[in-house]
């Protein structure tokens, strides 16, 4: 399957929430979805999704729009943090019947991940921790194989062991099965490495949308003298910047030319590279 999102627009009554998204997710890979808080991530998510429509523009998925899209929404699966307030069966119950609405759901795969999130138990999902309703959501998300799975920080809650055998569960699932799934997340450093793709979301519009391995070249930190690192920022686009005594760091985002580099070099300045984490937070900084 694939979606194309084209000039898409979304408000909340006057509230304009996304503004000219464009996309394509062609290809069965892992897409991080970054943002700061309220930049509006789990709205778009939710128009693939099937809960809402765009105000403006398209969202296609498989060339069809999604919204009360019985063929597609069969097809993707949008874990979030849902409240499971009045849900009286256990987590084995529910996993039982989930063919019946998820055609590719695989119900013995989802046995064995109950059993190693240690979800076996007979109580209601309702009773269960946050970190436990979370993990369940997981197995969900996991389990139903859909060609588009979307999990929307399905980790609040989950404690270190159980949100590394949740990325060590998918990493294996992907490869076995692989679909396209989207990871919403604000654990950028505990989950850079899953990612095939990064876009990143600011102020309702797509920032970037770029291959991972590409993004982390595109930056880095230069140290050095003041003067020096001046010289060598002429022309560059610059980041971030934190100064000490005549020690100046930059964070230049971009890529770097051979001569660039060779400059540096005779400039006497270290280069270091930038992890995500670092890009994501200089990147959406107000001003930036
Ligand atoms: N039902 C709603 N009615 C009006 N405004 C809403 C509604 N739901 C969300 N919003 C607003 O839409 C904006 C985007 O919210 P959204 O939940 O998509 O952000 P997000 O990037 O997922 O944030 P976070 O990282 O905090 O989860 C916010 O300003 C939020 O207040």
């Amino acid at each position: 399957m694939n979606i194309q999102a084209t000039n898409l627009h979304f408000s909340f009554g006057n509230d304009e929430i996304l503004r000219d998204i464009n996309f394509e997710m062609t290809e069965p890979k892992i897409y991080g979805l970054l943002g700061r808080n309220g930049t509006g991530k789990t709205t778009l998510l939710s128009l693939l999704g099937s809960f809402r429509e765009p105000t403006s523009g398209k969202i296609l998925i498989d060339g069809e729009q999604p919204f009360e899209n019985a063929r597609i929404m069969q097809n993707v699966t949008f874990m979030y943090d849902k409240d499971y307030t009045g849900e009286t069966d256990s987590p084995s119950t529910i996993v039982k019947y989930m063919d019946r609405y998820r055609p590719n759901f695989d119900v013995e795969y989802a046995h064995s991940l109950l059993k190693k999130f240690k979800l076996e138990g007979k109580k209601a999902v309702s009773k269960l921790s946050k970190g436990k309703q979370s993990a369940f959501n997981v197995v969900i998300g996991l389990a139903s194989r859909s060609p588009i799975t979307i999990f929307d920080e399905v980790y609040l809650g989950m404690d270190a062991p159980a949100r590394d055998l949740f990325y060590k569960e998918l990493l294996q699932d992907q490869e076995l099965h692989p679909r396209i799934i989207i990871l919403s997340t604000h654990l950028v450093s505990e989950m850079e490495y899953l990612f095939d793709e990064v876009i990143i979301i600011k102020d309702g519009k797509i920032l970037l949308h770029e291959p991972n391995e590409r993004l982390v070249s595109y930056g880095a930190t230069v140290v050095g003298s003041k003067q020096k690192v001046n010289e060598f920022a002429l022309g560059k686009n610059v980041i971030h910047e934190e100064q000490l005594g005549d020690t100046r760091s930059i964070t230049v985002f971009g890529e770097l030319s051979a001569t660039d580099r060779a400059f540096a070099k005779e400039l006497g300045l270290d280069f270091a590279p930038v992890s995500l984490h670092n890009l994501f937070i200089h990147l959406t900084e107000e001003g930036n």
